[in-house]
């Protein structure tokens, strides 16, 4: 791996930590090097990297898992990019970030940030596993891929130090798996094993794909509906709009800034 200086920064929204790349090239951002940058003992440590780029006269956000894979979208990260957006100076709310997955629009309130993630994708289902235990999961396509299995306990899953099993017919690329129970009225918590990344203490993608799937049949013309979600590392909230966007809102925080050689 070449060695050059170069800047970052670390931020989290709900815990789901990234390190943001503002300066490297593309070219420099190997899959070898992302690995390097999250590593949580020898690096800066994250559960995945953001490089901010322009494509098409608009912000682009180049994300990677920890382990080096590319995803299409990512709904912390996107939360995270439009905060140092915002805090650099280089953009004011809202703001078109184009990503895998297509241009999503930001509006930064404060502290909150809300990302319009799109129309989901309800799909079917099929059966996860993890050990002994499997449980039937509905597929939510968020841009990427969803397996939501409803639980009795968010300890069903056990640790989840491994990659929980799935039907690769259903998921050829891989899938990030949440594990949900219901709180109460709109009120679900969730668990996630993120594909390329491990369990983290959220996922932005996920969460949306919780709430659709828990509010798949409450659903009524004209009736926006709203989800408070939460996930390890905090609190986020979902809309699922009658015109069918799912709008993510929580908060996103920088918590460092420097230079790495890594
Ligand atoms: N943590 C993210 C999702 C990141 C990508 C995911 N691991 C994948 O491979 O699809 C989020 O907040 O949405």
């Amino acid at each position: 791996m070449a060695s050059t200086d170069y800047a970052f920064l670390k931020g989290h929204g709900t815990e789901n930590d990234f390190v943001l790349l503002p300066e490297l090239d593309e070219a420099l951002l190997t899959p070898e090097r992302v690995r390097a940058l999250c590593d949580r003992r020898a690096g800066i440590g994250g559960d995945g990297v953001l490089r901010v780029a322009r494509r098409d006269e608009r912000w682009f956000m180049d994300y990677r898992n920890s382990d080096g894979s590319v995803s299409e979208m990512c709904g912390n990260g996107i939360r995270l990019f439009a905060r140092y957006l915002v805090d650099a100076g280089l953009a004011q709310s809202p703001i078109e970030v184009d990503t895998r997955d297509g241009v999503k629009t930001l509006t930064v309130d404060g502290e909150l940030i809300t990302a319009d993630m799109g129309a989901p994708k309800l799909l079917g289902t099929s059966t996860v596993a993890v050990g002994e235990r499997s449980w039937e999961a509905r597929h939510v396509d968020m841009g990427n891929p969803h397996a939501v299995a409803f639980v009795d306990s968010l300890d069903d899953a056990g640790p989840l130090h491994d990659e929980p099993s799935y039907d690769a017919g259903v998921y050829p690329g891989g899938v990030n798996v949440e594990f949900v129970v219901r709180r109460g009225d709109r009120h679900v918590a969730m668990r996630v094993h993120e594909r390329g990344s491990g369990e983290t203490r959220s996922c932005g993608t996920g969460a949306c794909a919780v709430m659709v799937a828990a509010a798949a049949d409450e659903r009524e013309p004209g009736v926006d509906l709203t989800y408070r979600v939460d996930v390890p590392g905090g609190t986020l909230h979902v809309t699922w709009t009658a015109d069918d966007r799912v709008l993510l809102t929580g908060p996103a925080v920088i918590v460092a800034r420097g230079t790495t050689a890594l």
